[in-house]
């Protein structure tokens, strides 16, 4: 029965240990608690969180949990779980930061959020394609092809295009499917006012059955096989990046050929440290900036001009510049994966994601 009424993010949590985020729903229907006040309305948005065409977030689901808990019982009233028990941990920090709301409020707030979700699903696939041609549909991403320029358009706008799990496999994906195509640039880019936030800090908290060494490990293996894609892309390969980018999003930038900035992309935040595009184009991360108001038009004029150069040229060009130095950035990206997998599981890295995701989960 929930099989076949779950659309295709329900299913993937029932999968995960963040099945116990995903589901206030399917427990009420479970528990079969009746609802009196504005039943019809709350038992509606129950219903409409199963139709919900695309996966609204563990930071959404958190706060469905935490009200629904709030509607049903009223003021968090379990136990604290322990700091290393993180989904248990988000779902009671969520629900006790509500405090003392009254149920109709909660109520009331339930109905209201998802039904901002069910408008912005419906409004959803963000991206216009205009007159591209679409590629292989993915999940966190649109890919066009048109006039020899594959474009990968980083497309999770509500969360600043933070890269989660499965967007960094569709990026893989998507890179080797653009050195295989015929086009004779790639370009990567964001949509909406991000080029993007890094990774996405709810990535840590799905821990698999094998505990938080086994997701340190595919952590550590999922980054070297991403990064690695872009250490071994053969043809030019060009950011765009839109807005602000922070984290991974910046770190990777060396790997690209060309990196054209809005001036908008004021915190390409490294270490801790904001850069504008200026001054990031100053120590060569970035390779040229351009005003905001004119970026999308500067730089698609000149990306159209490039893709009419020779097409075997530039692919060889690129691969003698870069093949020398192949070989040690795959031994420092298997360094710094492997550093990962130990850094994963270091109190700074537990606490800044429990931070930023408690914060979140307040509402
Ligand atoms: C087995 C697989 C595991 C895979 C793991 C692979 C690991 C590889 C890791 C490699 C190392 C990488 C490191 C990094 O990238 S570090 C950088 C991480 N990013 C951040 O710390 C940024 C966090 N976000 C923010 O600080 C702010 O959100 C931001 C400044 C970006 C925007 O602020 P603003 O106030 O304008 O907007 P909001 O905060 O309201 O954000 C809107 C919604 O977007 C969500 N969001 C934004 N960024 C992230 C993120 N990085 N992760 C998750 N969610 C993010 C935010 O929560 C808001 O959502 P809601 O509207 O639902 O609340």
């Amino acid at each position: 029965m929930v099989a076949r009424l779950a659309p295709r993010w329900c299913l993937r949590a029932l999968r995960s240990p963040l099945q116990v985020i995903g589901f206030p729903s399917l427990q009420l229907h479970m528990s079969g608690i009746a609802m009196r006040a504005s039943q019809e309305d709350f038992e509606n948005a129950l219903n409409q969180v199963k139709l919900l065409k695309k996966d609204p977030g563990n930071e959404v689901k958190l706060k469905l949990y935490a009200l629904y808990k709030q509607a049903t019982e009223g003021p968090c009233n379990m136990p604290k779980p322990g700091v290393f028990d993180f989904i248990n941990k988000a779902k009671w920090d969520a629900w006790d930061a509500l405090g003392n709301l009254p149920k109709e409020t909660a109520r009331q707030n339930y109905v209201d959020l998802v039904s901002s979700l069910s408008s912005s699903s419906e409004s959803s696939n963000q991206v216009q394609p205009g007159t591209d041609r679409k590629q292989q549909e993915y999940e966190n991403l649109v890919v066009t092809s048109e006039d020899g320029i594959t474009k990968i358009t980083l497309n999770r706008p509500t969360k600043k295009n933070a890269i989660n799990t499965q967007m960094y496999q569709e990026i893989i994906l998507a890179l080797k499917a653009a050195s295989n195509d015929d086009s004779i640039l790639t370009v990567v880019t964001g949509n909406g006012d991000y080029y993007c936030s890094g990774n996405d800090l709810t990535n840590f908290m799905d821990i698999p059955p094998g505990g938080v060494e086994e997701k340190a490990k595919q952590s550590a293996v999922l980054l070297r096989d991403f990064v690695g894609s872009f250490i071994d892309f053969p043809k030019p390969l060009i950011a765009v990046v839109n807005g602000p980018a922070m984290g991974i999003s910046v770190t990777i930038l060396g790997l690209f050929d060309a990196v054209y900035a809005s001036d908008r992309a004021t915190e390409m935040l490294i270490f801790g440290k904001k850069l504008t595009a200026g001054e990031a184009c100053a120590q060569g991360l970035v390779t040229e900036v351009f005003p905001d108001s004119t970026f999308q038009k500067e730089v698609w004029t000149r990306l159209k001009a490039y893709s009419k150069l020779p097409k075997n040229a530039m692919k060889i060009s690129k691969q003698v510049i870069r093949n020398m130095e192949k070989e040690k950035l795959h031994a420092v990206n298997a360094e710094e994966s492997s550093v990962l997998q130990e850094r994963c599981l270091s109190d700074e890295c537990i606490n800044a994601a429990v931070n930023f995701l408690s914060k979140r989960a307040k509402l």
